[in-house]
């Protein structure tokens, strides 16, 4: 299947995620949810050009969610414009018909809330089997049990922050606790010879408490109002690459030091935006 190349070598140094000399990956992943939907090529170059390690893109189906958005079409139209991953969280129910459409229009990344599909384990196959990688998506009141018998099947794990359905609320602050959860069975899983998986964030997050979130356990930082809101002229504050350098540093600031060391992963996504190439790559063993 023809997917996209994942290359980061054409990366600047801080740029994508990247945090130079700190030993740590801190990775913001914009979410277009807060974007100009009307000037979204645009908004994600702008995104990418700041630093953004992921384009988050959030599909609502009001139905499992109280909000209707975008679909593949969209994922597709934007697919040129960046080369960095795209990040696809599905609010939908049901969840596979979605899958072979999104790995299609460019989608790296998608995620899905367990109750939404009736058969877990498949529906994570089936992400892999378009040659995408898989992550779960917990509610702030759905249990970290649902990773018991699928963490060796996850790149991500996406733990909500908010209700999903609506940008702009506020953080929630039991995720934090539910953060050192998730991260101390990354670690152990990772301790132990499993593969990499990322702990994303998503819901109210902001310069002002991303270093606590950091601090629980996160690595991969979802921020849609923070990033879209910022004032564009850069004597306010910079815009996108003043407020995507604060959440960097802040997010970095917050990290904990001295976590079991493993070896980095190998997740290094990149689209080949000048060949339009497209293949999913990475050598983790995949179970
Ligand atoms: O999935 C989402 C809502 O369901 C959004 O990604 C999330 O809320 C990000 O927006 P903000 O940073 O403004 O809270």
């Amino acid at each position: 299947m023809n997917r996209h190349v994942w290359n980061q070598a054409a990366a600047p140094e801080g740029a994508h995620g990247t945090t130079p000399g700190s030993g740590v990956d801190v990775r913001i992943a914009p979410s277009i949810l807060s974007a100009d939907f009307a000037r979204l090529g645009e908004e994600v170059r702008a995104i990418e050009a700041a630093g953004a390690a992921l384009v988050h893109f959030d599909v609502m189906d009001n139905h499992y969610v109280p909000n209707l958005t975008i679909g593949p079409l969209v994922c597709e139209a934007i697919r040129p414009h960046v080369s960095i991953p795209i990040d696809v969280h599905l609010m939908v129910e049901p969840v596979d018909a979605l899958i072979p459409m999104f790995a299609k229009a460019g989608a790296d990344i998608i995620t899905f809330h367990p109750e939404a599909s009736r058969h877990v384990d498949r529906t994570l196959a089936l992400i892999r089997e378009h040659g995408c990688k898989a992550g779960l998506v917990l509610n702030p009141a759905t249990p970290t049990h649902w990773l018991d018998h699928t963490l060796d099947k996850l790149d991500m794990v996406l733990l909500m922050s908010v209700n999903p359905g609506f940008g702009g609320q506020r953080f929630i602050p039991g995720t934090l606790a539910k953060l050192r959860d998730v991260r101390e069975r990354i670690d152990v899983h990772r301790a132990t010879g499993g593969q990499p998986v990322w702990l994303e964030v998503d819901g109210g997050v902001k310069t002002d408490n991303i270093a606590a979130i950091a601090h629980a356990g996160a690595d991969t930082f979802v921020a849609g109002s923070a990033v879209f809101g910022a004032p564009d002229a850069p004597e306010a504050g910079g815009g996108y690459h003043g407020v995507m350098q604060r959440l960097r540093d802040q997010a970095a600031a917050g990290m904990r030091h001295d976590r079991p060391q493993i070896p980095e992963d190998d997740f290094k996504p990149t689209y080949d935006k000048t060949t339009g190439d497209a293949s999913c790559h990475s050598t983790s063993a995949r179970p």
